[in-house]
């Protein structure tokens, strides 16, 4: 399994995967945290200023109900003069709805009676009138804000007043008016200047949790229960949170309570939206990042395969240190690096050595050790080689007449002396391509190439002559016999050559020794 796997897993590619996945990580992981500090950034940004918005809107709201409030306290101050009046009652209150445009006005006697109204309403006049405004204001003898209510013709209310009271200071009414929620009213108007882009958002809760004003009417007059946000602000809370909407949306909320009424602003936007431009901006981050990604990584690419390409060249080359090229092919690697050069330069010497033991064992394996000519292995090698290349040639078959004798008389070392000494001769009159081979204990081959019987002939005797006549110190002169054939002539198989030569050795032993013969042909 393994093995199966290394050819894939080369350097170069290790070199890539190890590049791609740190550059990968690094760019995700700073893509990732810059997303996050930016949409902490964002995130906060909008919570301070949404916060800021509804504090700035509470503020407006508040100051907005204080007039009114204002309003009506200067109103009850002219009523008191001359509450009996029916006249004054009315031109103030047509003053007054004339003054604010923020709602209609009314005049209620101690007694709950409607005793003056603008716009005005005759047939209303007179009648008593039992609204939850009314009554909390008849109670209360206060100035107040109500909280809002349902009035008879459905709409949602809030009812601001001021008591009326007389010379003595007893209580002799209010003077009030309505703000209609879900009409255009000076509250409306004061809230929708907010910039309602990206599904931003703001509304209004009363102090028990209905909403007053919403953008979307149908919400207005809803209670809502179980929010955070709303649990905080009308407690009188202000601050910045992330809260889930009433359809599930995250929001991001800043509120603030109105003092004067106990109500809470709450400004909103989706997170998803605030996040959107973020998302955009980190595409774009990403796009314009993806050609110099490329350049790296074609960078990374090619300084891998630089870094990978001499130690593949030294690892493809290890598989054949016994090639007597790679010694070349080993110098050729450009090693540019220090470990790749540490590396060729063991590889060199190593190859070196091997290449000698080689050379040793080649020459061992093929040489005879005493005469250090070829033995009968590497002889018919060089001879196939001749055949192969077509050349024709005479084996010389040599053989020392009576060695036992030499031996005998001598000792062995002696012996050895003479073997060495004819094959200097053998080796002084043979010529370059002749082929010198010890075969046998005192037989020796001598191979001449492109000569036939009768040159080799000659030279065999010349040869045998210079043998014969030549003295060797320790034991003296000895002769030599000769047996020759040729190749193609006696035959095109080597092994009948060889037999044919012995035959004529034979003979020459068999007719007196110290003669040369050429064997007959077949
Ligand atoms: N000194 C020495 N003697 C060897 C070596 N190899 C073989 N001999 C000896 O060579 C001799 C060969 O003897 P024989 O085969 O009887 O032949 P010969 O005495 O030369 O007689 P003929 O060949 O018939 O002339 C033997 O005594 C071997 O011991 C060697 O390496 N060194």
């Amino acid at each position: 399994m393994i093995k199966k796997l290394l050819p894939a897993l080369n350097l170069r590619f290790l070199i890539l995967l190890l590049a791609f996945s740190a550059a990968m990580s690094t760019l995700v992981g700073s893509f990732y945290s810059t997303y996050q500090v930016q949409k902490e950034q964002l995130t906060t940004y909008t919570l301070n200023s949404n916060l800021a918005y509804a504090q700035k809107l509470a503020s407006a709201t508040d100051n907005f109900l204080k007039a009114a409030l204002q309003q009506l306290a200067y109103s009850a101050k002219v009523i008191e003069q001359s509450a009996s009046d029916s006249k004054l009652l009315s031109k103030e209150v047509i003053r007054l709805n004339h003054q604010t445009d923020s709602f209609n006005s009314v005049v209620i006697n101690v007694h709950g009676v409607i005793a003056a109204t603008s716009p005005l309403l005759e047939k209303i006049i007179g009648k008593a009138i039992n609204s939850p405004g009314a009554i909390e204001a008849l109670k209360e003898k206060r100035p107040l804000i109500s909280e809002p209510y349902m009035s008879a013709a459905g709409n949602l209310i809030v009812f601001i007043s001021h008591p009326l009271f007389d010379k003595e200071a007893n209580y002799i009414g209010y003077v009030g008016g309505s703000l209609y929620l879900k009409e255009k009213n000076i509250l409306n108007e004061l809230l929708e200047q907010h910039y309602y882009k990206g599904g931003s958002y703001l509304y209004v809760v009363s102090s028990s949790k209905r909403i007053l004003y919403h953008p979307e009417p149908t919400r207005i007059g809803n209670v809502v229960n179980s929010n955070s946000v709303i649990d905080d602000v009308v407690s009188g809370g202000q601050g910045k949170s992330l809260v889930v909407n009433s359809v599930g949306k995250p929001m991001i909320a800043g509120y603030a309570p109105v003092a004067l009424s106990g109500w809470g602003i709450v400004a909103q936007r989706p997170l998803k939206t605030t996040l959107s431009s973020l998302d955009i901006l980190t595409i774009e981050v990403v796009k314009r990042t993806i050609p110099m990604a490329l350049i790296t990584f074609i960078f990374i690419g090619l300084f891998a395969h630089f870094i990978a390409r001499p130690l593949k060249r030294l690892a493809d080359n290890a598989d054949t240190l016994d090639d007597p090229q790679s010694l070349e092919k080993l110098k050729a690697v450009k090693s540019w690096y220090f470990e790749s050069h540490r590396l060729k330069l063991a590889m060199l010497k190593g190859v070196n050595i091997l290449q000698m033991q080689i050379g040793q064992l080649r020459h061992d394996a093929q040489t005879d050790p005493l005469t250090e000519t070829h033995n009968r292995r590497s002889l018919n090698g060089l001879l196939n080689q001749l055949i192969f290349k077509q050349t024709t040639f005479a084996i010389l078959e040599i053989d020392i007449d009576f060695f036992k004798r030499v031996n005998d008389t001598f000792g062995h070392d002696k012996g050895d002396e003479a073997l060495v000494y004819l094959t200097n001769i053998i080796k002084k009159l043979s010529r370059k391509d002749d082929i010198v081979a010890r075969i046998g204990g005192e037989e020796f081959v001598l191979v001449l190439p492109n000569e036939d019987s009768q040159s080799a002939f000659k030279i065999a005797e010349r040869l045998r002559t210079t043998v014969e006549s030549s003295k060797i110190d320790t034991i003296g002169y000895i002769t030599i016999s000769i047996g020759i054939a040729t190749w193609p002539d006696h035959s095109n198989d080597i092994d009948q050559v060889y037999k044919c030569a012995d035959k004529a050795l034979y003979h020459a032993k068999e007719h007196g020794r110290n003669q040369s013969v050429v064997a007959d042909l077949l």
